[in-house]
């Protein structure tokens, strides 16, 4: 018998250290009890350490792949992630608007926790032209909403007026700006700005160094939970207390920042 279970598609880089990446959403996407759905942009070789190698595939291979997903299994709601370069990013972003998949959940991955820039600036304008202004919610962290706003985050108002600043310029629906990257009390705080406003978002601060794959886990369960029916505001709150949760059950794996831990409570026994 079949069942009516919300697909969600992934349109995202692959993490062969499993932490980010395609691998953390369909973990994701698993334990919101959503079939998860997904089209490579990249296939990176990458560990807990670093990223030793890209390779991204022609804009037409992605294209192909979300084509096939949506002509048989139908999608609930869609989230990027990884989009590597310029060429991706438009190809996506003229099949998604020609499609008019939504709800679509946009996380901008642009810049590393450390402050890498990880794309050049073409990919970041296209970004911006493109795919945010079609977005339900964008994702974007400390480095990111900066690159985005011209706003130097270095205080809550200052997360609040990035904020402020991406969503009039991009006229996207919510934006929220994430705060893994801030320091002492604001770490783990982040603003959430949707059409009813300001607010801002603070769980516990996990003291962990094994935070690999936070800003993908998120962005996955935002999505799953605007697939299932959830308003923008609940998805995003339920959203943030997953990655809380997972961040307490983070994995001791490799020399460098340890992934967040999806299934946490299959670890419980
Ligand atoms: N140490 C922490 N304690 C609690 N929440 C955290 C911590 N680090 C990151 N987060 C949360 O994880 C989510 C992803 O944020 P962030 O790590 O900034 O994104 P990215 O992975 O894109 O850089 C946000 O909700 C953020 O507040
Ligand atoms: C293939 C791939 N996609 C995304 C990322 C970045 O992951 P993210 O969760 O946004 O960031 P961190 O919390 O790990 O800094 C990645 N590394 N690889």
């Amino acid at each position: 018998m079949k069942s009516k279970i919300p697909v969600v598609l992934t349109i995202a880089g692959s993490d062969s250290g499993g932490g980010a990446g395609i691998q953390a959403d369909l973990r994701t996407f698993a334990f919101h009890c959503v079939h998860g759905a997904s089209a490579l942009t990249c296939v990176t070789a990458q560990n807990t350490v670093a990223v030793n190698r890209v390779d991204g595939l022609p804009p037409q291979a992605v294209v192909a792949q979300l084509d096939a997903v949506v002509d048989d299994l139908g999608v609930q709601a869609v989230k990027t992630g990884m989009l590597l370069n310029a060429e991706i990013i438009q190809a996506v972003s003229d099949r998604l608007q020609t499609l008019q998949l939504r709800p679509l959940v946009v996380d901008p991955v642009m810049v590393s926790r450390s402050g890498a820039q990880l794309i050049d600036r073409q990919a970041v304008e296209t970004l911006q032209q493109a795919l945010i202004p079609q977005a339900t919610v964008v994702t974007p962290n400390r480095y990111e909403a900066q690159l985005l706003t011209g706003v130097e985050i270095n205080s809550l108002e200052k997360m609040e007026e990035a904020a402020e600043t991406l969503k009039w310029q991009s006229g996207v629906q919510a934006v929220l700006i994430k705060g893994g990257g801030m320091t002492g009390e604001l770490r783990g705080v982040d603003v959430l700005l949707d059409d009813q406003g300001m607010v801002v978002l603070k769980t516990e601060c996990i003291d962990t160094g094994n935070t690999h794959g936070t800003g993908c886990t998120l962005s996955a369960a935002i999505a799953a939970n605007l697939a299932t029916g959830h308003s923008i505001r609940d998805a995003v709150h339920q959203g943030k207390n997953y990655v809380t949760e997972a961040l307490k059950w983070s994995l001791e794996i490799g020399q460098g920042t340890g992934p967040v831990g999806h299934f946490f409570p299959l670890c419980l026994n």
